[in-house]
């Protein structure tokens, strides 16, 4: 039996996964409900064998919350399978086990942005901007496919062996189809939470996002918080208040663009914040002319987000049809259900091997 610090594997989930080729090894980190493993896969073909590193985020629904397995972790696992971008995680494989779930996905060699800010201190201005640009263009990807990530911060957001950033962790996205939230689907950190989820108003999933994307930014020139969020109607007043200053040890190093776009995302006036385009078009990451173009992959997986949106939405309505409400609790369920058994029509959403029963 493996015993991979925290996670115990049976036997038999151990002999599963190896079958099919995938070995875990050391844990790389954890979140509320899963720990996530380096992995590996070895690809036979024939006597040649091909070894390639993997992370594995390793979820068992039975010591997770009820809110959890039936809203959260379905969500998660329905986007995983549909999203598709040079800056979003790449998702390999999911497997599902009686109550664990393994998600196998590309290493990010490199961890993740805060424990990267934390050893090699504040990230300059030119690499703050390539990361951030890398950011906004998976959040752009995101929003476009109708879906808010709802948890951005530095933790979700992973640097790959090249330095390129991969943003991560679906566990509380959603589409944000117009429609509202009220705080208390609000799930995600604190300190990256944008003032009009503090207050507890209906809110627009899309725009608070922003607002987190502009507090990553902050944290990645400074090295620091933007706000002591010790206390929740403290954190709120300084929010709107805009009681925040870049840290004087940057400060003079940083330009007056940078400076700007810190506070048109960190903007409390959920009319004036900036959308994500502004970020990607904005004079600031005009300043390095390499950022100004899409790359082809960029481009290709913009315009599937339109595609995607459109054929997920018609099979997502085909199979609401007729469900009544206590029905429509389940059909998050489903979704998975239906992406895992039918696998033609899911691999039009993924390039995952989708949600696998094993
Ligand atoms: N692909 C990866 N490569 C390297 N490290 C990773 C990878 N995925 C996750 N990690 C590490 O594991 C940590 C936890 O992962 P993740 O955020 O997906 O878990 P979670 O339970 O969904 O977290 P949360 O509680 O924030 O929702 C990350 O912050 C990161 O340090």
């Amino acid at each position: 039996m493996i015993q991979t610090q925290d996670l115990l594997l049976r036997p038999s989930e151990e002999l599963t996964l190896s079958t099919r080729g995938y070995r875990l090894m050391n844990k790389l980190g954890e979140g509320s409900y899963a720990q996530v493993f380096l992995a590996e896969f070895t690809i036979k073909d024939g006597d040649d064998k091909s070894t390639k590193m993997l992370a594995c985020k390793v979820v068992d629904v039975s010591k997770a919350p009820k809110d959890f397995v039936k809203k959260f972790l379905p969500r998660e696992l329905d986007i995983l399978v549909r999203i598709n971008h040079p800056h979003i995680i790449h998702i390999h494989s999911i497997f599902q086990r009686k109550t664990k779930y393994f998600i196998f996905m590309r290493h990010a060699e490199n961890g993740d942005l805060l424990e990267f800010i934390l050893k090699k201190g504040p990230i300059s201005e030119a690499q703050s901007r390539v990361w951030m640009r890398q950011l906004a263009l998976a959040i752009q990807y995101l929003h476009d496919m109708e879906i808010a990530h709802r948890d951005l911060k530095c933790e979700n957001a992973l640097i790959t062996n090249n330095y390129n950033l991969k943003l991560a962790d679906f566990g509380f996205s959603r589409d944000g189809q117009g429609r509202k939230l009220t705080s208390t689907t609000y799930c995600g950190s604190l300190s990256y939470a944008a003032p009009e989820v503090l207050r507890g108003m209906p809110y627009h999933p899309k725009i608070a996002d922003i607002w987190s994307l502009g507090v990553i930014l902050y944290i990645m020139v400074n090295k620091a918080m933007p706000f002591d969020d010790t206390n929740v109607k403290r954190l709120h007043e300084q929010q709107i208040n805009r009681r925040w200053k870049f840290r004087s040890k940057v400060v003079d190093q940083l330009s007056d663009n940078i400076k700007a776009v810190v506070g048109h995302l960190m903007e409390p006036d959920i009319t004036k914040r900036w959308r994500v385009d502004q970020v990607v078009t904005s004079d600031w990451m005009a300043m390095d002319s390499r950022l100004t173009q899409m790359t082809n992959a960029e481009e290709i997986a913009l315009a599937q987000a339109q595609q995607e949106k459109q054929s997920y939405m018609d099979s997502l309505n085909k199979k609401h049809t007729g469900l009544d409400k206590k029905a429509g609790q389940l059909s998050e369920m489903k979704v998975l259900k239906t992406s895992a058994a039918d696998s033609e029509k899911a691999k039009k959403y993924t390039s995952a091997e989708t949600v696998v029963k094993v």
